[in-house]
């Protein structure tokens, strides 16, 4: 790739993630169908999944006795305080007098059917390992298990609780389509086998199917959704947020046991193959995304107490410099008027931790409560920073609500059907359009095969100054503001015309916060195709866009430093001259110029 001199940026920043050699070996015997048919996404959403396992879950059978109970961790609740599912399964383990196993599964298949980036498989392994340390210490095993075929997991799990004479087994539930399918099968395979299998709500603050319309069916749009949520949450409090009590160590037998000592022995590993982080890229997510529920704490605390910096832009510790001293204008008392201000660290970054269950998003609410002297209430307001910073809470409640109630949106169908027949200059391919055998293999995104505008579009090489410094930022940190998620999708979907599951492939495969349902419901949303979303007509002008979220120019200057020395519309939107002397990419597309592509194809659907 060719370099001008001043640009002097990380090998990290300009090598966004394309398939590792393992990984291609791994898809060339694996290569899940990632787009459904419109009709087999219609019969799941006739009928949500998560109903069914909740039912086999009331179905279970209650065994008199067994040798050890399960707790089966998952990559969304990597912590030991505050879950309920490992809490509950600590209290069965401490009434029937027999030892806590906590198992984790790796499960490299999944990692690639969900598009797992390496960042944020190596912060789970680096979580991991610390979980594993503070279970050994209250003698609890964190046993570790890798298995290759996806299709027999189930038959896996309970193979290995049958060698533990496994009495019953936890889980909190996750909520993709094939996650509860497959848990679905583990409940039938538990039942057959005597053992009891639990899975419980723990990843929203409200529980997903909870919060209904008038007419008993699930929002789809936010503000009535938000209102009945904070309302709901309010009527019940504790119900709601109390915390569950962290695990009762086992006795001391369980490590000089013969059936339990072993499971101690297994190591997290360091990398899984084919999802190696390189060298600096590992060190800078070291850096800037530390592990442990302490750090989440800790940076919760910060946000909580402290004033926004400057010198938190960009990839640094989170936690540089310690704790400052509290400041009445911290940033959550700020956030209302402050958050879209990319300059300084604004917003709170726990997005990683709380995708990755470091934290509980309970305990950030409480949190909240505590800072408004102990409310007994839960200020969820639009008037206040607390009340607007938990309403961003409720979003991450409301997509998961909407992956419950609505699976199609993750089995790669837009949520609103009249656009999937919208014209894409390059679209994901789905295998059910008689693609050829492979068509997963050969999809555009990230293996080499690139077209020339998404390649800079990855790259942050569009010649849109705000544009590049969102993708430069993703590429650098794993993370961006919520505001250049949406100018960097909406840029992709309308600007270039490119299929919205591309660029929700790119983010979950370098997001360190990388989710499902947020991720989804953002790229949605920026491509009008999902729930409640930003209506067609209303595209960005990436330039306007650029001068109210940065007005200053300073996040630009940070991530796009051949443009450094430029201030005001220069910076926002250079000149072709001052462009070509900087070395910075021409525009890729003239804004003006394909805005009307884009409202033409969307009003009619299927229409060049
Ligand atoms: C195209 C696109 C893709 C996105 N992909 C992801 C993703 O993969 N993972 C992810 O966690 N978020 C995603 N988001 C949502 C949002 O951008 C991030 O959660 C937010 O930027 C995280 O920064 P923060 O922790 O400082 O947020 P804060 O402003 O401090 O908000 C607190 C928490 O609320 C939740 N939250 C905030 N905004 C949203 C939102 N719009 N939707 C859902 N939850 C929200 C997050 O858990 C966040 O940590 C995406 C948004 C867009 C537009």
């Amino acid at each position: 790739m060719a370099l001008s001199r001043s640009f002097k940026m990380s090998k990290r920043s300009l090598s966004p993630s394309s398939a590792h050699p393992s990984q291609k070996r791994l898809k060339s015997s694996f290569m899940p169908n990632k787009v459904a048919t419109a009709e087999a996404a219609t019969k799941v959403d006739q009928d949500p999944p998560l109903f069914k396992l909740l039912y086999a879950v009331q179905n279970a059978v209650k065994p008199k006795q067994g040798k050890s109970v399960v707790y089966w961790m998952r990559m969304a609740d990597l912590r030991i305080s505050d879950n309920r599912a490992l809490s509950q399964a600590s209290t069965e383990a401490k009434k029937e007098g027999v030892p806590l196993i906590a198992l984790f599964i790796i499960s490299p298949q999944d990692f690639l059917a969900h598009d797992r980036g390496a960042r944020r498989i190596d912060f789970t392994l680096r979580n991991l390992t610390m979980i594993k340390e503070s279970l050994s210490k209250l003698r609890i095993p964190l046993h570790i298990i890798t298995h290759d075929v996806r299709k027999t997991l189930p038959s896996g799990v309970i193979s290995f609780l049958k060698d533990l004479s496994c009495k019953s087994l936890h889980a909190n539930i996750e909520y993709e389509v094939d996650e509860l399918r497959r848990d679905i099968k583990v409940c039938e395979l538990a039942k057959s086998s005597g053992i009891s299998a639990t899975f419980v709500h723990d990843k929203c603050i409200v529980e997903p199917g909870l919060v209904k319309t008038k007419e008993n069916k699930a929002y789809a749009v936010y503000s009535p959704y938000q209102r009945n949520w904070l309302a709901t949450l309010n009527d019940d409090v504790a119900h709601f947020l109390d915390e569950s009590p962290k695990p009762n160590p086992n006795s001391e037998d369980v490590c000089k046991s013969k059936e339990f000592s072993h499971l101690f022995e297994t190591p997290v590993p360091k990398s899984i193959p084919g999802f190696e982080l390189d060298d600096e890229d590992r060190k800078t997510m070291e850096t800037v995304w530390p592990t442990g529920e302490d750090v989440a704490f800790e940076i919760l605390d910060q946000f909580l107490q402290t004033k926004a910096r400057t010198s938190q832009m960009g990839a640094v510790d989170p936690l540089a410099n310690g704790a400052q001293n509290s400041d009445k204008a911290s940033r959550i008392t700020k956030y209302k008027v402050d958050r879209d201000d990319a300059s300084r660290n604004t917003t709170s970054r726990l997005s990683p931790y709380l995708a990755a269950g470091v934290i509980s998003s309970r305990a950030c609410v409480r949190a909240t409560m505590k800072l408004q002297n102990n409310s007994d209430k839960v200020d969820g307001g639009k008037d206040t920073g607390i009340g607007r910073w938990v309403q961003e809470l409720a979003w991450r409640d409301f997509y998961i609500n909407i992956l419950v109630s609505f699976p199609r949106v993750s089995m790669g169908r837009p949520y609103l059907e009249k656009y999937a027949n919208v014209v894409w200059e390059l679209h994901r391919e789905d295998g059910n359009k008689g693609a050829k055998e492979g068509a997963y293999d050969s999809d555009p995104v990230g293996d080499g095969k690139d077209n020339e505008a998404l390649k800079k579009w990855k790259e942050g090489r569009t010649g849109v100054p705000v544009v590049d410094a969102a993708m430069r930022c993703v590429n650098q940190m794993g993370w961006v503001h919520n505001r250049f998620r949406m100018i960097a999708a909406m840029f992709l979907t309308k600007d270039l015309m490119m299929d919205w599951r591309v660029g929700e492939k790119y983010f979950m495969q370098n997001l360190i916060d990388g989710d499902l349902a947020s991720n989804n419901g953002g790229w949605q949303w920026s491509a009008s195709t999902g729930v409640d979303p930003a209506p067609y007509f209303r595209i960005f002008n990436p330039y306007s866009q650029s001068k109210k979220v940065d007005p200053a120019g300073d996040f630009i200057r940070q991530f796009v430093p051949e443009l450094a020395k430029l201030r005001g519309d220069d910076l926002h939107d250079p000149s072709e001259s001052t462009a070509d002397k900087l070395g910075y990419p021409r525009p890729v597309v003239r804004h003006h110029e394909v805005r009307d592509r884009a409202l033409r194809r969307f009003k009619n659907p299927g229409e060049k």
